[in-house]
């Protein structure tokens, strides 16, 4: 993978309050087109690195764009992702998930695990920390210090050690 930032697009499914309105985007390969009011295709094309259809889960998106990421990450390489988007495009959704399905935090969060469990006789140390930013504002930073978690390998297992409590 090269080191420049790829933007994917996640199509969300209708929300019943756009249920009327209809569709208005339409995903062809990792292009997204737009059609007029009369669903006719309008002529604009919008291509993106990735484009995920409405039907898609959070796991394409995982396999596809956060995976590589984590992949590299756990090799010492930096990654940043992050969504973007306007109120109710679907950013919890994808980032966080629902009851029916995990969101790509949980699968990352999870792959970085499977990958340390694996790797006997190096040592990791996990810190974890959450905020929201809301109208350009940063707002509750909560350092999860008590989060922060040290693993490393004991008798041929893993060890995940509280550093503060
Ligand atoms: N892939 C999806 N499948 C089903 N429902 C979805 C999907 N993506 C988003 N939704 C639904 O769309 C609505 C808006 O999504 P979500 O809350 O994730 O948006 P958001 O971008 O985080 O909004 P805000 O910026 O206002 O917090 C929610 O009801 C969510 O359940």
């Amino acid at each position: 993978m090269s080191d420049k930032i790829q933007v994917a697009i996640k199509v969300r499914p209708l929300v019943t309050s756009e249920k009327d309105v209809g569709e208005f985007w339409r995903v062809n390969g990792n292009e997204l087109y737009l059609l007029n009011n009369d669903k006719q295709p309008s002529g604009e094309i919008f291509a993106y690195d990735h484009v995920f259809a409405n039907n898609s889960t959070n796991m394409e998106v995982f396999e596809k764009v956060v995976k590589p990421l984590v992949n590299r990450a756990v090799k010492g390489f930096n990654a940043t992702i992050f969504a973007y988007g306007q109120t109710s495009s679907g950013k919890t959704h994808t980032m966080l998930g629902d009851q029916n399905e995990a969101g790509i935090t949980q699968l990352a969060v999870s792959s970085m695990f499977d990958f340390m469990e694996k790797s006997l006789g190096r040592e990791f140390l996990v810190r974890a920390s959450y905020m929201e930013i809301y109208n350009e504002k940063v707002n509750d930073l909560l350092e999860q210090q008590n989060n922060n978690l040290k693993i490393r390998e004991g008798d041929g297992k893993i060890v995940v050690q509280h550093l503060k409590e």
